[in-house]
């Protein structure tokens, strides 16, 4: 396939989520819960139980049954309930029950009182507070009713939605199988983390970033290293690729001479190399590579890691079969500082925001914001989202901010 013109964002993520479903499920796993963190549920989860599973006191105080409610003068107490250990011996009207949070209510029980509200002495108990019926008792089936609904399927099962199954007595969990990407970077000047620089050599920090993003995204991650801009060692890569569900390259994507991806690519694959209308990031390659999807990241680092969040993170919510993921929330925030902008493409500046004195958003830029400078990501909260035909904003202008999501902030 041959280039495009200018794409906007929204464009090109329509195209790609338009060809993409879910894998499909046949590799599903049960595992423990005590796994399943970051996982996504198979299948929707029913509860098999009732929560709270009995009536039980939401007080450490007296129960009382129907008949003694309005409760004038003093009452015998007849036994205790604890948590764990219920009262399982007559209960005769005109006497109190000693109960304590969390412990059974029996089913005569009416009302509890909680201890404060209670005076007792030698006689008994007599209580200084109006009674309501039903005060105090956690009903059975309050929180969640057996055969209900807890999640749909295809929910990230993180530390919100784990103890609950635990809460519901669910040891395993069917997940979907974690999604398998092959990632490798190209360009003769990358060297690995650590290594001795000589002359006009970099460190491969895009792999880093982008290995981090896919682990913390749930995926496994197939890292076949640096590809010198060579074809045989870019063929035989992307051989080792094949076996991935999605492939992930960085750099090589733009006009280069050097550059010998693209051709290889286009011998390989059916690919589509965009220019989107968007700063930084305008060269990205989608297509399809045998059985494999392949994202083509720029190789300037800030614009491979906002492609990575704004393009690639929503394809792998799409192919992992996500429910519930949503683009990342935009609010207004006054700037701070001025904003260098030309109008032509969507600007993603990096910012630092928070809320001031006067419970206003205010955000300021994190400085210099060249694709190659990472530190101005590092600093940043957030995206400043600038429109295309936007131009220079000044100090004090309303502007669209975007809070990095989980997949940024640690
Ligand atoms: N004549 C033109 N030149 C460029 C254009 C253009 O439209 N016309 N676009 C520019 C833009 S925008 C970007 S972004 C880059 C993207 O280029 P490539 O994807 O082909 O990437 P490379 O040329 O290989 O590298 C660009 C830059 O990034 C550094 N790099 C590459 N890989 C890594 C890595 N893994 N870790 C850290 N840094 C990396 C590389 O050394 C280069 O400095 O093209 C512009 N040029
Ligand atoms: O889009 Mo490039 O990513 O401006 O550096």
């Amino acid at each position: 396939m041959s280039s495009s013109p200018l794409l906007t964002l929204e464009q090109a993520l329509e195209k790609m989520l338009s060809h993409v479903s879910p894998l499909s499920n046949e590799h599903n796993q049960t595992i423990s819960l005590t796994q399943a963190m970051g996982r996504i549920s198979a299948t929707a989860i029913v509860s098999p139980v009732n929560v709270p599973p009995f009536d039980n006191s939401a007080m450490d105080g007296y129960a009382l049954q129907a008949v003694d409610i309005p409760s004038n003068g003093t009452l015998p107490v007849i036994g205790t309930a604890f948590a764990g250990r219920p009262y399982s011996g007559e209960w005769p009207s005109g006497t109190a029950l000693r109960i304590m949070t969390g412990a059974p209510v029996p089913t005569s029980a009416a009302a509890v009182i909680m201890q404060e509200q209670a005076e007792t002495t030698d006689q008994g108990v007599r209580f200084v507070a109006p009674v309501a019926i039903g005060q105090n008792i956690r009903r059975i089936g309050d929180d969640i009713h057996l055969g209900d609904k807890v999640f749909e399927a295809g929910r990230l099962l993180g530390i919100a939605e784990l103890p609950m199954l635990a809460s519901l007595g669910i040891a395993e969990v069917e997940v979907t199988r974690r999604l398998k990407v092959a990632l490798f970077s190209t360009g003769d000047e990358l060297q690995p983390i650590g290594a001795a620089l000589a002359e006009g050599q970099i460190h491969d920090t895009n792999r880093f970033a982008v290995r981090l993003m896919l682990e913390q995204l749930g995926c496994e991650v197939l890292d076949l290293g640096i590809i010198p801009d060579d074809a045989d060692a870019l063929r035989q890569a992307f051989s080792q690729a094949a076996a991935a569900d999605l492939i992930i390259t960085s750099g090589g994507v733009s006009v280069g001479e050097a550059d010998y991806t693209k051709s290889i690519l286009e011998e390989r694959g059916e690919i589509n190399f965009w220019k989107l209308a968007i700063k930084p990031g305008k060269p990205f390659a989608f297509g399809r590579m045998g059985s494999a999807w392949f994202c083509g990241l720029p190789g300037n680092p800030v614009s491979a890691a906002v492609t990575f969040y704004q393009l690639v993170q929503p394809l792998i919510a799409r192919l992992s079969g996500r429910q519930g993921w949503h683009l990342p929330t935009r609010l207004r925030a006054r700037a701070l500082t001025p904003l260098k902008k030309q109008p032509g493409r969507m600007d993603f500046q990096r910012g630092i925001f928070h809320r001031n004195e006067r419970d206003e958003m205010v955000v300021a830029s994190t400085g210099h914001q060249g694709s190659h400078v990472f530190s101005s990501f590092s600093a940043a909260n957030c995206f400043i989202v600038l429109a295309a035909e936007q131009g220079p904003v000044k100090a004090g202008d309303w502007v669209e901010i975007e809070p990095f999501n989980p997949l940024l902030q640690q």
